[in-house]
């Protein structure tokens, strides 16, 4: 997994879209919405302008009743006034309706569409990439892309047409002092622009480090027994303060540029309008002016001061929800796992796929595996046919983990298999479910190619449990009965139960209804191991991959579970990853992987006698087991 560091880099580097570039990929997630927006659009043009008209109605009164002292007129300008103020506030809460409603929609669909994609993008992506930056892209910045489209993406335009219309009105009032009046424009759009740059690379390094943030809190979090347990807590937390104050500096810096230039806009009009209101009372004074045309020029400069004040974070809001699009989009681009019925997309895995002159490998027949086993029957069982591995993301001149690895389990069989630590037996039990790819050479299952099965199936056909068993925030009923078809009932639920001598589950305070914890924290570590392995048995699978599934039971926990798991699933074809002799003395034969590939194979007495390097990894708790 990369460190948070290395995110930040890595992803701040891929920026190469404008803004608008950016925010445009959100176009299919807005259309069908498209017309709530662009009628609350219309609504709050229509309201702000609806606000530009009171000061036409202010020079209509200071012209008209108030010089001629007319009280009646007076009275009906204020009456103007105030249904002018009534419709604006009506129209701008309709706005909001309009798009409350639809927005929370967009931003559901885009967080389905984003936990849908993760679902299906390979183990290799997850492994690459910080869970908290996957984690604040389906949060923050979803939160932001919708805040975007709520405010921003309408006041932008709102605003905009507000200006354009209230410089127009003050253009027709009075031109000169018009002109006064949009004399700082072009120095305030060059600022904007400038603004627009280099905010967008601290918004980017804000959200990134938020990102990192909330991986560290999450590790901190699920690894608290550790930081307790070696009394880490005092390292963790400067870590989670450094990061934190480094994100304290990023959301400075973007407030400084945020301050700096609303400097700017903010203090050229009002100059302006200073200017301009000297240069007016002039023109009153010499009567070339009407008071009410400067009382009308003047409100409508003074309206126009909150759309224009607000283009600054308006501005910032956009880019950070344009940075926010990066973000998701990076994640929804990656590549999902390849389509069924091909091998994998990674180029480096093809270039080898080609390169490789591994017996079996790809498209030619299947030729015996030499595994020894003399019994004819090439086709039936799980069988690995010069089978090459290396992790995509590692250097194209390392070693692979698996070099040529020929294995044949057959039918109903059960092997374990044996190897130094750090030898690929995770690797290896990870490529029959298609985990990981295949670089070169063919896993079959009953002579079938797993990668011509579509993945649904293949997952059907074999199930898995691993070393550390991941149990879901859900009922103990529902975690081991995610391993089978939805018509599986209570029945097969209590035969898995048996099978994984977890029938402790019965005795919880709800049975099997009990809510395990997230991780299932509130059970044993050997509890947990249970509930996955009669999760991995309650489909009655006809493959079956354990990665050292057994490692937290007692001896005779052991032996009961797999006494049961002999008896229950008798056609089952297993392959046991193994450390302990009291678990490879369960299988039928055992495979030692050495080097890369399968050195030797047999039953365990065959290999203690034949084998120094087996003698030597089982020596140790041999003794006890004889
Ligand atoms: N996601 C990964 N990316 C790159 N290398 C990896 C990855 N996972 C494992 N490796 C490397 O692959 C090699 C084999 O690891 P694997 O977990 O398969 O060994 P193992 O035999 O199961 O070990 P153990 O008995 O300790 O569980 C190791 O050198 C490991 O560092």
């Amino acid at each position: 997994m990369s460190t948070p560091d290395a995110v930040t880099t890595d992803r701040a580097g891929t920026r190469d879209h404008s803004t608008v570039g950016s925010l445009l990929r959100l176009w299919p997630y807005v259309r069908p919405v498209r017309a709530r927006l662009f009628g609350a659009a219309a609504v709050a043009v229509v309201a702000s302008c609806t606000g530009l008209v009171i000061p036409l109605v202010l020079k209509w009164m200071v012209d008209g009743p108030v010089t001629d002292h007319d009280p009646a007129g007076i009275w009906l300008g204020a009456l103007y006034l105030l249904l002018l103020g009534i419709a604006e506030a009506v129209l701008f809460g309709l706005r909001r309706w309009l798009v409350a409603r639809p927005l929370a929609g967009v931003e559901a669909d885009m967080r389905a569409d984003l936990y849908r994609h993760l679902q299906r993008l390979p183990v290799a992506f997850h492994d690459r990439w910080a869970s908290g930056q996957l984690l604040s892209r389906g949060t923050t910045d979803l939160m932001l892309l919708r805040q975007f489209l709520a405010f921003p993406l309408t006041f932008l335009l709102v605003n905009g047409v507000t200006i354009l219309v209230g410089v127009l009105i003050m253009l027709d009032q009075e031109w000169t002092l018009g002109l006064v009046l949009l004399a700082p424009a072009l120095p305030v759009m060059a600022v904007c622009w400038i603004f627009e740059r280099r905010y967008s690379q601290v918004a980017r390094r804000a959200q990134d480090q938020v990102g990192d943030l909330t991986t560290v809190v999450e590790e901190s979090v699920l690894g608290i027994r550790i930081i307790k347990g070696f009394g880490r807590h005092r390292s963790q937390a400067r870590a989670f303060r450094e990061l934190s104050r480094t994100l304290r500096g990023t959301e400075l810096a973007k407030a400084r540029l945020l301050a700096s230039i609303w400097a700017v806009i903010v203090t050229l009009p009002e100059l302006a309008i200073g200017a301009a209101l000297v240069l007016g009372t002039t023109q009153v004074a010499d009567d070339r002016l009407s008071a009410g045309t400067l009382v009308a020029f003047l409100s409508t400069a003074l309206a126009l001061r909150w759309p224009v004040d607000s283009i600054g974070f308006l501005l910032a809001m956009s880019q950070e929800a344009a940075t926010a699009t990066e973000r998701y989009f990076e994640v929804m681009d990656a590549e999902p796992e390849s389509p069924d019925a091909s091998t994998s997309t990674d180029p480096a895995t093809a270039a080898d796929a080609d390169a490789s002159a591994a017996p079996g490998s790809d498209a030619g027949p299947l030729p015996d595996s030499g595994d020894g086993d003399g019994d004819g029957d090439n086709n039936g069982g799980l069988r690995f046919h010069g089978v090459r591995f290396r992790y995509p993301d590692t250097p194209a001149d390392t070693p692979p983990v698996l070099d040529r690895v020929d294995l044949h389990i057959r039918s109903g069989e059960s092997m374990a298999l044996v190897g130094a630590t750090g030898s690929g037996k995770t690797t290896l039990t990870a490529l029959v479910p298609r985990l990981h790819e295949v670089t070169s050479g063919r896993i079959t299952l009953d002579g079938e190619d797993i990668t011509t099965l579509p993945r649904e199936e293949l997952r059907a056909r074999v199930a898995v449990a691993f070393e550390e068993p991941t149990l879901f925030s859900a009922s103990v009923g529902e975690n081991v009965l995610m391993g089978a078809g939805d018509d599986a009932g209570e029945a097969d639920l209590d035969r898995a139960l048996a099978v994984a001598q977890a029938d402790f589950a019965h005795a919880l305070p709800q049975g099997t209804a009990t809510q395990v914890g997230e991780q299932g924290l509130s059970l044993s570590g050997g509890q947990r191991q249970r509930l996955a392995l009669a999760r991995a048995v309650v489909g009655r699978p006809r493959f079956l991959v354990l990665d050292d599934p057994l490692s937290a039971l007692d001896v005779h926990t052991e032996a009961a579970v797999e006494a049961a798991l002999r008896r229950v699933l008798a056609g089952t074809t297993a392959l046991i990853v193994a450390h302990r002799p009291s678990t490879v003395l369960l299988a039928d034969r055992v495979a030692l992987l050495s080097g890369g590939r399968v050195t030797a194979v047999g039953t365990h007495h065959e290999l203690l006698r034949t084998n120094t390097e087996y003698a030597h990894l089982m020596s140790g708790d041999e003794e006890t087991e004889r």
